[in-house]
């Protein structure tokens, strides 16, 4: 059944707020990254491929895709200062402060230029070190330990993988993480996006944009969802407790994390691709219960209210499976979409009006000032 279009208000909903050719969202051209159809890119390509595609604008070839890669193994390097201030940040820090605080200091460290000559070289040093980034404030919090960057891995999932967990990930999880990575990647004006064009509006340094940008993905009505739908997935043993659990939301009017979507009516369609791989992965794990509640919850917020599981809800299960701690999840979002917001930057630089809309006032008029002894 499709759900009912239900005209929506406010938060800028429905408003056209700038002209981008990366990507299609809810347009009626279907989901697409510079006119490459999202299922097409999740089932063939790796994520270096598609962030190659956005960030440069078009796909590689076999000798640009070599070079890149090599490229973003250099970026994964720390600095010393760096360093010090990771291993500075307390232990209880939420790790979307670290990737947030993470950006800015590199931005303190190798800031870019000027004229933005280097951008190209600063978005691909940014993709490459925010794995490290959080891996090393990890491990030396948890385990008492500074990770060594190098890697086996070529790729950002696999490098991920192998310094969370300390030895080789199978390919089977690699290929999990170039889909998920894939799918976040890219979205047109959403929050964090468009705070990133605003940063790059007023002209300011791709730094600050991303620093800015990762500070509204926090937030669990955008990326922070998926650690949010995790949490409210643990809440249940059975798909009997989930039953009974979400009736208990729905009734208390509670939101459903990972659920709806501003632009999306009846579907997300990213949704069908990181659902199968979640299944996939239970089995891979042999998880049995995971999946089934997530599954009834699916069926519950459907049949009750017409609401679809966005991209959040089904990645949160299929990191779940690859052993990643549920505060990690947003991080993650962060190292693909890093993609797609300087994709942005770029797009907003190279044709830029600083953004500033109005506002419509509705306070108080006409007051009389008021001596502060008098008040
Ligand atoms: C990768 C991403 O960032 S995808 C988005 C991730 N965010 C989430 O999953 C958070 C949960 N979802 C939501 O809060 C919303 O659906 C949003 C923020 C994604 C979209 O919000 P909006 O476009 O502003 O829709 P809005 O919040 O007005 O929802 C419309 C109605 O559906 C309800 N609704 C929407 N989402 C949910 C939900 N997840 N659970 C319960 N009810 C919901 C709202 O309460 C509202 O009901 P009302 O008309 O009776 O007041
Ligand atoms: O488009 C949105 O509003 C949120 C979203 O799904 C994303 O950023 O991937």
């Amino acid at each position: 059944m499709e759900a009912k279009e239900k005209k929506k208000t406010g938060g800028l909903a429905g408003v056209v707020a700038g002209r981008s050719a990366i990507c299609t969202v809810g347009t009626g051209h279907g989901l697409n990254y510079r006119g490459y159809d999202i299922y097409d890119l999740a089932k063939n390509a790796t994520f270096e491929e598609v962030s190659y595609l956005l960030t440069k604008g078009a796909l590689p070839t076999q000798s640009e895709l070599e070079i890149y890669k090599k490229e973003l193994i250099q970026a994964r390097a720390l600095p010393d200062a760096l360093k010090v201030v990771l291993r500075t940040l307390p232990k209880n820090a939420h790790p979307m402060d670290i990737m947030r605080t993470g950006c800015s200091t590199l931005g303190c460290l190798e800031p870019e230029a000027d004229n933005f000559s280097d951008q190209g070289a600063k978005i691909t040093r940014l993709m490459g070190i925010f794995p490290s980034i959080l891996l090393y404030w990890h491990h030396y919090h948890v385990n008492g330990k500074e990770i060594d960057t190098n890697s086996s891995q070529d790729t950002i999932g696999g490098y991920f993988l192998e310094k969370l967990h300390n030895k080789q990930p199978s390919e089977l999880w690699i290929k999990a993480m170039h889909v998920s990575l894939i799918l976040y990647a890219e979205h047109e004006f959403n929050a964090s996006t468009f705070v990133a064009r605003i940063g790059a509006s007023t002209l300011s340094d791709i730094y600050s944009a991303i620093t800015a940008a990762i500070g509204v993905l926090r937030g669990p009505l955008h990326g922070g969802a998926n650690e949010a739908a995790m949490e409210l997935i643990s809440e249940y043993k059975s798909v009997h407790e989930a039953t009974r659990g979400i009736y208990e939301k729905l009734e208390n009017k509670a939101k459903i994390m990972g659920f709806g979507h501003r632009v999306y009516v009846s579907n997300d369609p990213r949704n069908i691709v990181i659902k199968e791989w979640s299944r996939k992965l239970a089995d891979d794990v042999g998880n049995s219960t995971i999946f089934p509640i997530s599954e009834i919850i699916e069926k519950i917020m459907w049949d009750e209210k017409k609401l679809f599981p966005n991209l959040d809800f089904y990645s949160a299960s299929t990191y779940h499976f690859m052993g990643i701690p549920t505060a990690y999840f947003t991080p993650i979002f962060v190292m693909s979409r890093t993609a797609g917001w300087a994709a942005h930057v770029v797009e907003q630089r190279g044709d830029n009006k600083l953004i500033r809309p109005n506002s419509e006032y509705i306070g108080p008029e006409n007051r009389a000032y008021v001596d502060i002894k008098n008040r």
